[in-house]
């Protein structure tokens, strides 16, 4: 992974080459914690350790019963489902077994995908830490009803990544499903190179050793200063900017099969960093399609933004053929990818040019190794923001009082919070 952080430095926010060596010292003192913390494989620091704790090998022997389905379906939530998602939309090929996501409980979306499956060739990867989480019981408690009337044995196709203990580590025991088990000191948000993300990527053949190895070197250029670690310099430079102002964070990245990867961006981001009043909040966005959108708020709208664009330097490439089309036969000769390049630049040179912040971040290739450096490259810079921030990176305590609203509404128990729901003050216009 390679940041670029010149587009920041004379900038509104900006933050000048000075003020980062002068941030430096406090990088330095923030390493020393985190190496601290994974040492000691403390909860969160742990999940830095990921490229040579997890297991790829016991990760491959326990999907090996599923070979090669039509389908997997994974039923999780958060960082449950979101690690999962963004290797396998990065990575997955025409051939391979095709994944789906229940991280939402919209009855249209669950009634049409299950409409389309064939159960019987479906692998049906059920993924919680905690296994109370409500989403993701009741959307297993219906697959499993429709396997079941489909005359398919769900404890053939059911596979369980989960805690030591809890509802789901019950059902793997009760019916002997094949499981695995999630790391301890790994929360959701920071476990797409832990059995909860690298589960579906084995069962679709991908190369999970060369995702860890890109994780590796992003870890082994962890070091006591920004400018010799692209995920400080990129964490540090977002914390500086969010300090001045940039209190939103447009991740951009200029690839389809990077799409998700924003997704699981936002939740790390804003899962981690969002507390005590503090934080950065993450636009979801695309290139190039959103340079037709958001771009222009982006470049004109509140100067309270950081534009970070993600490219991979290599793709395949498609020509564009020949035109005597108006004015459009510069395209001719040209190709795509030569085309999204241009307009990438041109996007970065559009801010740069009305001084709106915009970090570039460049990996080889959308493949096992570059996404392996870019996700834990973005967790280690999302770490390190933190530390500097002086939050509590590991924890998401503002999620639960909704949890429990909803629990209450539902009958499942008597919480308070269920009781502000129906003080909500209304003033309707129809
Ligand atoms: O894996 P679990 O315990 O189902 O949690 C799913 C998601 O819900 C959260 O705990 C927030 O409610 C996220 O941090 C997590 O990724």
């Amino acid at each position: 992974m390679r940041v670029d952080l010149g587009n920041a430095l004379s900038t509104t926010p900006g933050v000048s080459e000075a003020s980062l060596e002068r941030l430096d010292e406090q990088v330095a003192a923030a390493h020393e914690t985190i190496e601290a913390g994974r040492a000691d494989a403390e909860h969160g620091y742990a999940a830095l350790n990921l490229p040579d704790t997890a297991d790829p090998d016991a990760i491959r022997a326990a999907v090996e019963p599923f070979d090669s389905p039509d389908a997997v379906v994974t039923v999780g939530i958060g960082g449950s489902a979101l690690g999962a998602a963004t290797l396998s939309a990065g990575l997955s090929e025409p051939d391979d077994p095709e994944a789906y996501y229940l991280d939402n409980v919209d009855p249209e979306h669950v009634t049409r995908l299950l409409d389309t499956l064939s159960l019987s060739d479906t692998v049906v990867n059920v993924v919680s830490r905690s296994g109370t989480t409500a989403e993701t019981l009741a959307n297993f408690l219906v697959v499993r009803d429709a396997m079941t009337d489909a005359g398919v044995d769900w404890t053939e196709r059911t596979f369980v990544t989960t805690g030591e203990s809890g509802n789901l580590r019950g059902l793997a025991e009760k019916h002997d499903l094949p499981s695995l088990s999630v790391p301890d000191g790994v929360p959701g948000r920071f476990s797409a190179l832990s059995t909860v993300g690298l589960a579906v990527a084995a069962i679709q053949g991908h190369d999970l050793d060369a995702l860890l190895a890109g994780a590796r070197d992003e870890a082994s250029r962890l070091s006591g200063s920004l400018f010799e670690s692209p995920a400080y310099a990129y964490g540090a430079a977002s914390y500086a900017l969010a300090n001045r102002g940039a209190l939103t964070n447009a991740m951009m990245p200029y690839s389809e099969d990077l799409e998700y990867f924003a997704e699981w961006f936002a939740q790390l981001w804003a899962e981690s960093l969002g507390k005590d009043g503090l934080g950065q909040t993450p636009a979801r966005a695309l290139g190039a399609t959103d340079q037709h959108s958001q771009l222009q708020l982006y470049r004109a709208g509140p100067r309270d933004k950081l534009v970070t664009l993600v490219r991979p330097t290599e793709r395949a490439d498609r020509d564009i053929p020949e035109t005597d089309l108006e004015g459009l036969s510069y395209l001719g000769g040209s190709s795509l990818g030569e085309l999204l390049d241009a307009e990438f630049e041109a996007t970065e040179a559009s801010l740069a040019a009305v001084g709106v912040p915009n970090v570039r971040v460049e990996i080889d290739a959308v493949d096992e190794r570059g996404l392996g450096e870019l996700l834990y490259g973005m967790e280690a810079a999302c770490v390190l923001y933190g530390e500097l921030a002086g939050v509590s990176t590991f924890t998401q305590p503002a999620v639960e009082w909704g949890k429990r609203a909803a629990r209450g509404l539902l009958g499942g128990g008597d919480f308070e919070e269920a009781d502000a729901v129906s003080e909500k003050t209304r003033l309707v216009v129809e």
